[in-house]
């Protein structure tokens, strides 16, 4: 069995009603080839909607829709919070964690990352767990040092059984809405080298484990990434505000 190839969008803090029919218009008429998958990630008000639109579309066999954020607590007093229970409720099957923007804005540690990719397990929705680096630890030499500890903290918490389960997004810091995408070279290396890091516990699971790329995918890098072995499809950001670039992104796939 092969692995799927997967175009993922996180909106972050974008998007609106408007994007959502614009999207789900273009996505319509895209000729997905059969072994792409694609994962919308709006904001949280937004999820119900999408998900009808892409149900009502007929579109839920190659598209599901993705939070790109939860709680790491199930329920209770925790204002602003979502649970995964509610994503359940709704009927949403994934989750974005530990995207580098909740990691350094908000300042999301690697152990509340792992008990965010329990929580969703445990729920049932599927993890898009986010690694990556930043310029000055690539400087460093320090990448690999860094994405062993991003994924260690995960495994430590959840077993690596859990990454049966996930979807795993490498996204260099340096390359995240800059303009400045890995060369396809220098992500088949870092995916490589994440692949192999969890074959040395779990081989069959790296095997099938997707490895999304994320920093600056546009129509034109795109194609190039995806064609890399060990790339997976592509986590994308500024790109998929734009429903025919997207959808660009999608045919090519
Ligand atoms: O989650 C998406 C990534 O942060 C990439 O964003 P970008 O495509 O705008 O660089």
């Amino acid at each position: 069995m092969s692995r799927s190839l997967i175009v993922a969008a996180n909106w972050k803090m974008n998007g609106d009603s408007a994007l959502i029919d614009a999207m789900i218009a273009k996505l319509s008429q895209v000729s997905f080839n059969d072994n792409v998958k694609v994962v919308i990630a709006p904001s949280f008000p937004y999820l119900d909607k999408l998900n009808s639109a892409v149900k009502a579309a007929n579109l839920s066999d190659k598209i599901s829709v993705s939070a790109q954020n939860i709680s790491e607590q199930t329920s209770g007093a925790f204002t602003g919070e979502v649970s995964t229970a509610m994503l359940c409720d709704l009927a949403i099957s994934h989750t974005i964690i530990g995207h580098s923007e909740r990691r350094s804005i908000y300042g999301e540690s690697d152990t509340l990352i792992a008990d965010k990719v329990a929580v969703a397990l445990a729920a049932g929705v599927t993890p898009i767990l986010c690694i990556g680096e930043s310029e000055a630890e690539r400087e460093a030499g320090q990448t690999e040092q860094v994405l062993a500890k991003q994924l260690s903290a995960v495994i430590e918490k959840t077993g690596i059984e859990a990454f049966a389960n996930i979807v795993l997004a490498y996204e260099p810091v340096w390359a995240i809405g800059t303009g400045k995408t890995a060369s396809p070279e220098m992500a088949q290396e870092t995916h490589a080298f994440i692949r192999k890091f969890i074959a040395a516990s779990a081989q069959d699971i790296a095997l099938m484990l997707p490895i999304l790329y994320g920093g600056s995918v546009n129509q034109k890098t795109s194609e190039a990434l995806f064609a890399q072995p060990d790339i997976d499809g592509g986590l994308i950001g500024g790109a998929s505000l734009k429903a025919d670039e997207f959808g660009t992104i999608c045919q090519n796939a």
